[in-house]
């Protein structure tokens, strides 16, 4: 052994280039051999570590453990003829005077409620949704399951895909899109504005572009918010009062949505309905929405944190119950005007609505939690905090008159109502803690 040569990397590296050099003895080059495999085997062992790490970390819950990066990362499977069998068959159109819609972020909360109405009174209803995981994904997964019982398949892939969209509007001649796929959240926008731009301003454009350019174009319902009425003092809240004084970049995308929604209107006569929607809650809602963790924490016996105003001012919201939302968006599909445009031009003015869709009773978030502990019959252990200056209003309040003359709107549940039914839901679907709340 004293005769051999120790190894060094150098021995691996070719004297001539293109040429290896040869081994002498094979005692060494069986040596050698082993070293290297062992190199090979180390090396190997790291990269798929590192491989590991980068793809099989487990998905966060909670917004604030979220990687945004990853989002735009992740690609998805789609074609093939079985896949645009699926896709033609869940918007099939199956009763007289049907439409066909193609519903952006159908595995989210309003976004299952919508799909699964449509699909129940007959019209064809094609999923599209990217399963991000703001929170918990494992809820959005139930949906779809959810959705493909009532026969509704959920495309996965991004909005920011053009090439998908174009695909889907070949396929499927959409009279309609719903388009509700959005980064939501008012407080989350500070923690991560990038993915507020993604989904809400560049995925707006990357849709209403492949809208515009589709044959026969769309009329495209979409979901703005109640909170690009910012500062605005005036109460209740109408759509002609001021939208200049977003307090969120939450609230700034929605009000840019609202802005783009004009110039595609303007130029490519695309039928656009923007639709601002009053803090919605109900059975399947988001984990992030404070009746959600409220009710997870009650139950926890986890002090729950609730926001007040200066001078001990009432936070109150204009707490929308689902049901009530679902008739909203139908009524507005069903009000909406075709598009106007042909090859990309317009050829007269098309159609161009904004409706608050709110229950018209504000209620203080203290209230909300005595509601929730008298259904859950737990006792709540408040922690009264300083309203933070990341967002968040004092209070919103709509006026519902132009929703109610245009398209009908009544909301007919109150916050008791609509919380019991969530409760119900929420003890179900988490069978007694069973399964974790996202
Ligand atoms: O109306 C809307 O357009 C918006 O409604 C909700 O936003 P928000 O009303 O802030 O809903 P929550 O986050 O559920 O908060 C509800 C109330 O609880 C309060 N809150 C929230 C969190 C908390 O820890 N404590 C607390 O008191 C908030 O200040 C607010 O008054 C949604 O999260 C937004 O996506 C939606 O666009």
């Amino acid at each position: 052994m004293s005769q051999l040569k120790p190894m060094s990397h150098l021995d691996n590296i070719p004297s001539t280039p293109g040429k290896f050099k040869m081994d002498k003895s094979p005692y060494i080059h069986r040596l050698r051999l082993h070293s290297s495999l062992a190199k090979l085997t180390f090396w190997s062992v790291v990269f798929l570590g590192l491989i590991f790490l980068f793809f099989f970390r487990s998905p966060s819950s909670s917004p604030q453990q979220s990687d945004p990066s990853r989002r735009s990362l992740r690609t998805y499977n789609w074609g093939g003829p079985a896949w645009e069998k699926r896709v033609r068959s869940s918007a099939r159109v199956r009763s007289r005077n049907g439409v066909s819609v193609l519903v952006t972020g159908a595995a989210g909360f309003v976004g299952t409620h919508v799909s699964t109405a449509l699909k129940r009174r007959g019209d064809g209803v094609l999923g599209l949704d990217n399963f991000n995981d703001y929170y918990d994904p494992s809820l959005k997964r139930a949906r779809q399951a959810l959705l493909e019982r009532t026969g509704v398949f959920i495309v996965e892939g991004d909005i920011n895909d053009s090439t998908l969209l174009r695909k889907l509007f070949e396929v499927v001649a959409f009279t309609h899109v719903m388009h509700l796929a959005a980064q939501a959240g008012v407080r989350y926008a500070m923690e991560n504005p990038a993915s507020y731009v993604h989904s809400n301003i560049a995925g707006l454009v990357s849709l209403l572009e492949v809208c515009k350019s589709a044959n026969p174009q769309p009329a495209i319902v979409w979901a703005s918010s109640s909170s690009v009425y910012g500062l605005n003092t005036k109460v209740p809240f109408s759509e002609r009062d001021r939208t200049d004084q977003p307090a969120s970049l939450y609230a700034a995308t929605k009000k840019a949505g609202e802005e783009i929604a004009h110039t595609y209107n303007h130029i490519y006569g695309l039928s656009l309905t923007g639709l601002r929607f009053f803090t919605v809650y109900g059975p399947w809602g988001r984990p992030d929405m404070a009746y959600f963790f409220f009710t997870k924490d009650i139950l926890k016996g986890k002090s729950i944190p609730i926001f007040e105003a200066s001078n001990h001012g009432t936070v109150a919201r204009d707490f929308t119950y689902i049901d009530d939302i679902v008739k909203g968006c139908l009524a507005a599909l069903d009000t909406a005007e075709k598009s106007t445009g042909s090859g990309g031009k317009k050829t007269r003015p098309a159609q161009l609505r904004v409706f608050n869709l709110g229950n018209t009773s504000p209620v203080p978030v203290s209230d909300l939690v005595s509601i929730l502990e008298r259904l859950l019959k737990v006792k709540a252990k408040r922690r009264i905090m300083k309203l933070p200056r990341n967002g968040d209003v004092q209070f919103t309040h709509a006026n519902i008159s132009l929703a109610q003359r245009e398209l009908g709107y009544k909301p007919t549940t109150d916050l008791h109502t609509g919380l019991k039914k969530f409760v119900r839901w929420y003890l179900n679907y988490y069978a007694g803690g069973k399964k974790a709340a996202g």
